[in-house]
């Protein structure tokens, strides 16, 4: 979906940038956010939307290829995660555990979609893998992955849990939207089956 050349240019702007290791927010086993820890192997950085040229030029055509779909101006700032040998990021659910506290769903929103791509692949391992699904996505640089974290009902979608296998060689470079549910109104799905009349669950939720 996006262009080799411009993933390379990322690539460049994402290694200009600390990466370091980051904290995690998401939950995997039940925690929402804690520390470096064995969940994920990988460094990272946050950066806005339009925080480096390729990435802004890379955030407008994935809008313009995603449509009314969703509104990627309401995702959180760019996620860049670089996993080296032995990185990895463990069987994980995007969306944020309600309870937590300062992790904004009041005023943005739960993690209703993720957009994950991929600006350059490992040269062994690093799949992404979606266990409940039987899923083993070999992507190519330049490959999106989105899916939606919750069902049109409003509950959290378990099939969505999703892991980084372990980098066996090479290095792995990756850039995620974790898209909140405020500010959604044109992707609202209606349909004719009854379960598509409760959205009012998406934007409570
Ligand atoms: O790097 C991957 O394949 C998975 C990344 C991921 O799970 C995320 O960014 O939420
Ligand atoms: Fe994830």
């Amino acid at each position: 979906m996006v262009h080799r050349r411009m993933c390379k240019r990322a690539v460049v702007e994402a290694e200009e940038l600390q990466l370091k290791a980051l904290m995690i927010s998401g939950h995997a086993n039940g925690s929402a956010a804690e520390p470096t820890s064995t969940v994920r192997a990988a460094n990272g950085t946050w950066l806005n939307h339009r925080g480096r040229p390729n990435f802004a030029r890379i955030h407008r055509n994935l809008q313009f290829a995603i449509g009314n779909a969703l509104n990627l101006e309401a995702a959180e700032p760019w996620q860049i995660l670089s996993y080296n040998a032995n990185g990895y990021y463990a069987p994980h659910y995007d969306y944020l555990d309600p309870n937590t506290k300062g992790v904004g769903i009041r005023e943005d929103g739960n993690r209703i979609a993720t957009v994950l791509l991929i600006l350059q692949i490992a040269k062994k391992g690093g799949t992404t893998v979606f266990p409940n699904l039987d899923l083993n996505i070999r992507p190519k640089a330049g490959d999106v992955i989105v899916w939606i974290n919750f069902e049109t009902s409003g509950n959290s979608n378990a099939r969505t849990l999703h892991a980084a296998c372990p980098i066996k060689e090479g290095v792995k470079i990756g850039a995620t939207l974790w898209v909140r549910s405020k500010k959604q109104e044109l992707s609202l799905p209606c349909s004719l089956s009854e379960d598509h009349f409760l959205t009012d669950n998406f934007f409570a939720s």
